[in-house]
């Protein structure tokens, strides 16, 4: 890794700034942990390389890739589960009969601290080597205070030993554990009065994110963990009309959510209290592709409403065992007709918004260098072609991490 005091050059790089690609050439100078410079080449006063390392010219500068909703500490596989749905079993199906997130969690249980650790090592390491210098990573396979935590401590491990931003996400009110079957009031009651406050005293968690879902939580009991998340000073999110519409995501936002996610049954009303609010819808092409969705999110009706969508892996064991973040690029495009400049958006300025990040996802003058730099010509690549190994320069707060 390099001197993160040094000052470094890029010429003639075409840069997408987070929301769009530049028009011209431009040359970028980064400073220590920032960016100092951004000009148009045919302004840039050459006597400013001579203070400066040269980075090389050409290729593409974008924003380090913001993935906004993960799930990558967990235990065991679902490669049965998979079988079974290309058999022809739902994933609700699977769910009711304890499948689905309950194996995940009877296999993260039993796993210890470091277990988890060493297997998500690799599962961040392919997300970092696709670009990306900012991760959420969500609980909600561990179910009880002691699993949850254990999970999350792991998160916070993983930003310690890998050159990334790790944000933490509590998600307890992910699956009702079988231990409260038949009650799952008294579930929400341990979320509310046990879990979030464990997790805050010990510093574990930046937000709390529930699943509204027939087969989880009714809007009533995700509302409770709202109220109790935000009588704790924390942000909240919410995987939402994913499988059906309930109306979780309009709760959601009169809340003042970060983000809904996932949001196939997203209706206008959702649509319209997620303007008001400010709230970013977050695509999930990963689990539409994996679990062979039918229903598209709303798409068309988002961008009318001029609601900002991120773009994210879902990496998870069941319903987006996908690692590859520059895929969900293309699938976006490919599945939901998104541009490829609004999915780079996704997974850039509007991936920072859905985790409440101000710093991260942009490039101007001033910004923090969490930057990559691509072995392509046009930003459109990126979502264009599914290929490995294009990442030619990755910093991480004026770091470099990858690349010479
Ligand atoms: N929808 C709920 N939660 C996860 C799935 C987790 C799993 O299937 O293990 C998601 O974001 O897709
Ligand atoms: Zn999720």
């Amino acid at each position: 890794m390099s001197n993160a005091t040094d000052r470094r050059l890029w010429r003639d790089i075409s840069v997408f700034d987070g929301l769009r690609t530049l028009p011209e050439p431009m040359a970028v100078i980064t400073e220590g942990a920032r960016v100092t410079l951004l000009t148009p080449m045919r302004e840039f006063n050459e006597q400013l390389a001579n203070s400066c390392i040269e980075m090389g010219h050409g290729g593409v500068m974008t924003p380090g890739l913001v993935d906004c909703h993960t799930h990558l500490v967990f235990g065991g596989s679902r490669a049965e589960e998979f079988e079974a749905r290309l058999e022809g079993a739902s994933y609700e199906e699977i769910a009711k009969r304890g499948g689905g997130i309950l194996s995940t969690v009877r296999a993260t249980r039993e796993a210890s601290e470091d277990t988890l650790l060493t297997l998500a090592k690799p599962r961040l390491e392919a997300l970092i080597a696709d670009g990306v210098t900012t991760v959420e990573i969500k609980s909600g396979y561990g179910l009880t205070v002691k699993d949850e935590l254990k999970m999350l401590r792991v998160a916070r491990r993983l930003g310690e030993i890998l050159p990334v931003n790790v944000v933490t996400t509590l998600l307890g009110a992910h699956a009702l554990p079988p231990e409260y079957k038949d009650n799952s009031d008294g579930y929400i009651d341990l979320v509310c009065q046990e879990m979030i406050p464990a997790a805050v005293a010990e510093g574990l968690t930046d937000a709390v994110d529930v699943f509204c879902e027939k087969i989880a939580f009714s809007v009533a009991q995700c509302e409770r963990v709202f109220e109790a998340a935000q009588r704790h000073g924390l942000a909240i999110k919410a995987h939402a009309e994913q499988l059906s519409n309930l109306g979780g995501t309009a709760m959601a936002a009169r809340h003042g959510a970060l983000s809904a996610d996932h949001i196939e049954y997203l209706d206008d009303t959702g649509i319209a209290a997620m303007r008001e609010a400010g709230s970013v819808a977050v695509i999930l092409p990963g689990a539409f592709h994996t679990l062979r969705e039918t229903q598209q999110p709303p798409i068309t009706a988002l961008r009318k409403a001029g609601v900002p969508m991120a773009v994210a892996t879902d990496a998870n064991p069941g319903s987006s065992p996908l690692f590859m973040p520059t895929l969900m690029l293309n699938l976006a495009c490919t599945l939901f007709r998104m541009t490829p400049q609004e999915a780079l958006a996704g997974m850039t300025a509007h991936g920072a918004s859905a985790l409440g990040l101000k710093e991260q996802g942009r490039i101007y003058e001033g910004a923090v260098a969490d930057l990559c730099v691509w072995n392509v010509e046009a930003p459109a690549e990126l979502a264009y072609a599914v290929q490995p190994g294009r990442l030619r320069q990755r910093l991480l707060q004026g770091v470099v991490t990858h690349g010479g």
